[in-house]
Order: C-alpha cells, then sequence, then structure tokens
C-alpha cells in the first residue's frame, strides 16, 4: 500500500490540520501518517489556543515513520515558528522524500495567526527550495510573492516570482477571489489553470489542508503532478458540495459522503 507523511497542527474540531488529511489519505485509500507540529484547541468558530510541539518530538515523530514504514509522499500544513520551520527543513534534507507538497499555512480562516509574522523569511529561504509544490491561497502568495493580487493576471505574475524562490512548482488557489475558484499552477514553463465552479456555502474550513493533502494523496500511487491535482481538485469540490453544516463557524469538508449517506 502506498503511504503518506502528513506535518501538520492538530485541530481538535476535525475539520483542518492533521485530521483533515488523514481522513484525506484513508478516503483516496492512502496509509495515513502523522508527524504533529503543534496542537490547537479549535472549532468551527475560532483557535482557542495552540500548544507547540518540543522540537526533539517533531524530528522524532518524522525520522520514526521514515526508518521504520517508508513514505511515498509528503504533506505540509502548519509549522507555527522558524524554529519548527527549522526542524522540519533538516528532516527533509536527512531523508529526502520524492514528493514535498507544501500548504504555507499562515492565518486560520478565524484570523488567527498559525505561524510567527517572522517566520516567514525561513518559510521562503529553507522549505520553498524543498518542495515539489507549495499551494498558496490568495493572501500567502500576497506575503509569498510581496505582491497585491486582486485579480486572475496578478495571480500569473506571483506564480512568477513565487517559482524564483526555488520550488519545483506553484499552485495558487483562487478561492479567495471573486467569481469561480480556479487555482493556477505554474512550473517554470507551463501555466495550467484549474478551473472551479464556486459552491454557495459558508462550510470551507480545512479546504486547503484537504486540497494538498489530495495532491500528496494522489502522487503517492504514482501520478504525475498535472493529473494529481486534477484529481484532488475534482476531490476537493465534491468534499465543499457535500460540506457539513455542523458548528455555528465554518463547517468542515466532507470526505465519506457515499458512507454518510448511508448512515443518516
Ligand atoms: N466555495 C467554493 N466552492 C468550490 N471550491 C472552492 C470554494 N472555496 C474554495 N474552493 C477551492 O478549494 C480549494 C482550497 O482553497 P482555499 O482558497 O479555500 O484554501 P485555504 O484558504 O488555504 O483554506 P483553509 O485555510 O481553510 O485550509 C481550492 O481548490 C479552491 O479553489
Ligand atoms: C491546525 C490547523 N492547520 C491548518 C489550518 C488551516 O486554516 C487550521 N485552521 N488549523
Amino acid at each position: 500500500m502506498k503511504t503518506a507523511l502528513t506535518i501538520a497542527g492538530s485541530d481538535s474540531g476535525g475539520g483542518a490540520g492533521i485530521q483533515a488529511d488523514l481522513k484525506t489519505f484513508s478516503a483516496l485509500g492512502v496509509f495515513g501518517m502523522s508527524a504533529i507540529t503543534a496542537i490547537t484547541a479549535q472549532n468551527t468558530v475560532e483557535v482557542r489556543s495552540v500548544q507547540n510541539i518540543d522540537l526533539d518530538m517533531i524530528s522524532d515523530q518524522i525520522a520514526a515513520v521514515f526508518d521504520d514504514i517508508g513514505v511515498d509522499a509528503v504533506k505540509i500544513g502548519m509549522l507555527g515558528t522558524s524554529a519548527i520551520i527549522k526542524t522540519v527543513a533538516k528532516s527533509l534534507i536527512k531523508y529526502k522524500p520524492e514528493h514535498v507538497v507544501l500548504d504555507p499555512v499562515m492565518v486560520s480562516k478565524g484570523g488567527h495567526h498559525l505561524l510567527e509574522r517572522n517566520a516567514v523569511a525561513e518559510l521562503n529561504e529553507m522549505l520553498l527550495p524543498l518542495s515539489s509544490l507549495v499551494t498558496p491561497n490568495i493572501p500567502e502568495a500576497e506575503i509569498l510573492s510581496s505582491r497585491k493580487i486582486n485579480s486572475e493576471p496578478d495571480m500569473y505574475k506571483a506564480c512568477r516570482d513565487i517559482m524564483e524562490k526555488g520550488p519545483k512548482a506553484v499552485l495558487i488557489k483562487g478561492g479567495h477571489l471573486d467569481g469561480d475558484p480556479n487555482d493556477l499552477f505554474y512550473d517554470g514553463k507551463q501555466f495550467h489553470l484549474f478551473k472551479g465552479e464556486r459552491v454557495e456555502t459558508k462550510n470551507v474550513h480545512g479546504t486547503g489542508c484537504t486540497l494538498s493533502s489530495a495532491i500528496a494523496a494522489h502522487l503517492a500511487k504514482g501520478e504525475s503532478m498535472l493529473t494529481a491535482i486534477g484529481n484532488a481538485k475534482d476531490y476537493i469540490t465534491a468534499a465543499i458540495a457535500e460540506s457539513l453544516d455542523i458548528g455555528q463557524g465554518h463547517g468542515p469538508a466532507n470526505h465519506f459522503h457515499h458512507f454518510y449517506e448511508q448512515v443518516y
């Protein structure tokens, strides 16, 4: 069986972070493993508190998985601090996984900072060069490219800027712009626009986590980058279309709607 490792934060509410990633891996038939970087007390409304995990514990979790089981693809989510970024970068340099999908998580939907503001330099310098694909949303792409993004043409310019930081490819998610949520891919040679159709719902908690872990799962199964992204885009669109109206805020994407239909 193919395996995927998520290096990310825990969301007690189950909609984002490690929990979203493991649900996605399972739904796509890949064996999911985790290295937890931080624990958040979180629900559909807010992040109440955050506890970062000790650096040694983070690198031990990663080493335990690589030394024994092996990893076909890595997904990286919330990293919290520049010290955690450095720790994860060191592990990636040691184990050299073939596929690394980096979701540069910075701020939660409710506005809570999940990455120290001064850690962006480390993200750029240490992790982007180790990534097969980096998947910023619009605000994250603005920070990584130091450029305002108000339209699709701006996304093309930001893709070029972000590629200069050294990832093998970039996918800017268009969900935060008006209109249909189209995501723009660039690998330094070709652009590809992955077109979406906007689902009118507030239940979009964890959609970025889900998209990046779905890409990692499809890469783990041996698909090419463009095929993996296309399949992951179909997966997140269906998971948003069937998203769950639980909690008072942004409800989560639904990974198992076929199964849930039977048990409602
Ligand atoms: N309302 C929507 N309908 C359909 N697709 C959407 C919608 N909103 C976002 N998407 C798509 O979902 C994926 C995730 O994008 P989004 O911009 O929501 O990520 P994000 O902001 O990083 O999410 P989060 O921080 O909650 O994890 C992208 O493919 C995007 O185009
Ligand atoms: C733990 C965690 N990771 C990522 C996100 C994405 O917004 C979140 N809300 N929480």
